[in-house]
């Protein structure tokens, strides 16, 4: 592809500003660039001709040729303009102009670890979105232990007793569903070819073959319970678990542990969901699986599952909720973004400047000391405040 993007690019050295140099937009100009190194990322248009979805070009100084990555993670609506910023570690901060405070910034990694993950995973080009969040949403959690230790029944009563503070994320898997569970509730039940196809077209944060199947989490599943405010649950198995970890998703990381193998054995049988074939399968898995969940490193909490009451008891004092405290502070108080504005970065500080004829003088100060996650998933940690600069 040799040719100039559809949509018209600020000049590119605007963008170029590793150290606090001011990025402005002009007014009629919708679209942002930044340059990193030879290559300048241009955002604007839509993606793929999808109107819905903001799109990114890369241009290539060395080859003078423009080409669009692979864009993982739900990327922001396009709007009427926005400013770029690149932060360190291979992320730029992309501001949309004039939307409103829970839509307004977002993150474009272009080269951070993530990103060059997948790119070596799916041998292409790749860029990632994550949306940026006000205040420190609580970390997503991560339950993992042997088939039939009783992680599910221990995350249907969190999520019954607190059902504004959790959602659980909804794995794909290619197994059969069992009778009583829903499509959409319990797994995205899918086609092997189908999940394979979206795992490679990088739509999965991880996925493993467990007991024969295929098993996955897709970005969106964590996304959409992100987006509603509430902090994610991931049931997922240990080779799930240790993908995670090497993410930036900053999750919490709890294995559930059997009293004894008889006892899973006995809760396995008692479940009455599997042959006697796969129960073997299951409990033959279970040996390797608390040998890695009790010494790989990747889990900071082990719970012992003997008494249900007691470990539920355990599982609400690691994640810190007893009834003094609630979980989950997610800042909501709203600033909206002018649509006219200049932006300049002072370190970890992003000054935001409003600029115009009816301007107040106001200046937003974006802090971005305290971030932390990051695609897949969002940026969380991120402060907003006003200040009068007159
Ligand atoms: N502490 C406990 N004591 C006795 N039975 C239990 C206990 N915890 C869970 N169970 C029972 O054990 C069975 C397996 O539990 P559950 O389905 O929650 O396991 P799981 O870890 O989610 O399994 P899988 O990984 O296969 O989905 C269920 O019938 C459940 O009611
Ligand atoms: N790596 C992943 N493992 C997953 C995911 N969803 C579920 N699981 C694990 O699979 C086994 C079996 O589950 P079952 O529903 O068939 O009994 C269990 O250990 C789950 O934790 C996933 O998305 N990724």
């Amino acid at each position: 592809m040799g040719e100039a993007p559809a949509f018209f690019a600020d000049h590119v050295e605007n963008g170029h500003h590793t150290n606090g140099f001011g990025v402005k937009t002009e007014p009629e100009h919708r679209d942002a660039s930044v340059q990193i190194g030879d290559r300048s990322y241009v955002i604007g248009g839509n993606h793929e001709g999808n109107p819905l979805f903001l799109g990114v070009k890369i241009h290539d100084k060395n080859t003078n040729k423009w080409s669009s990555p692979t864009v993982l993670g739900t990327g922001p609506k396009p709007c009427k303009g926005y400013s770029a910023i690149v932060l360190k570690q291979g992320r730029i901060l992309v501001i949309k102009k004039g939307s409103a405070s829970d839509d307004s910034i977002w993150f474009l990694e272009v080269d951070s670890p993530f990103v060059r993950e997948q790119r070596k995973l799916l041998g292409k080009e790749v860029v990632a979105w994550s949306k940026g969040v006000r205040g420190n949403a609580e970390k997503p959690i991560v339950i993992s232990g042997p088939s039939g230790v009783g992680k599910g029944t221990l995350i249907a009563m969190l999520m019954k007793e607190f059902p504004s503070m959790f959602g659980f994320s909804v794995s794909h898997t290619t197994r059969s569903p069992r009778c009583m569970e829903e499509n959409g509730v319990h797994y995205h039940f899918t086609d092997k070819t189908v999940m394979e196809k979206e795992i490679n077209d990088g739509k999965f944060l991880e996925f493993a073959s467990v007991h024969g199947n295929l098993y996955g989490t897709s970005i969106e599943s964590v996304e959409v319970v992100t987006d509603s405010g509430k902090r994610c649950i991931l049931d997922i198995d240990v080779q799930g678990a240790r993908s995670v970890k090497a993410s930036s998703l900053d999750a919490v990381f709890i294995f559930v542990c059997p009293p004894s193998m008889k006892e899973l054995e006995d809760r396995l049988r008692a479940r009455g969901t599997e042959t006697e074939e796969q129960i073997q399968k299951r409990l033959r898995n279970a040996e390797a699986e608390i040998k890695a969940g009790e010494s790989s490193g990747i889990f900071e909490h082990i719970l012992y599952n003997d008494n249900l009451e007691e470990c539920y008891k355990n599982l609400k004092n690691l994640l810190g909720i007893n009834d003094e405290s609630p979980v989950n502070g997610v800042e909501v108080e709203g600033i909206n973004l002018p649509k006219e504005h200049t932006v300049t970065k002072n370190e970890d500080k992003i000054l935001i400047q409003e600029t115009g004829e009816s301007t107040k003088n106001n200046m937003i100060v974006l802090d971005l000391s305290s971030v932390n996650g990051g695609a897949p998933g969002r940026t969380r940690g991120i402060v907003l405040d006003t200040v009068n600069s007159s």
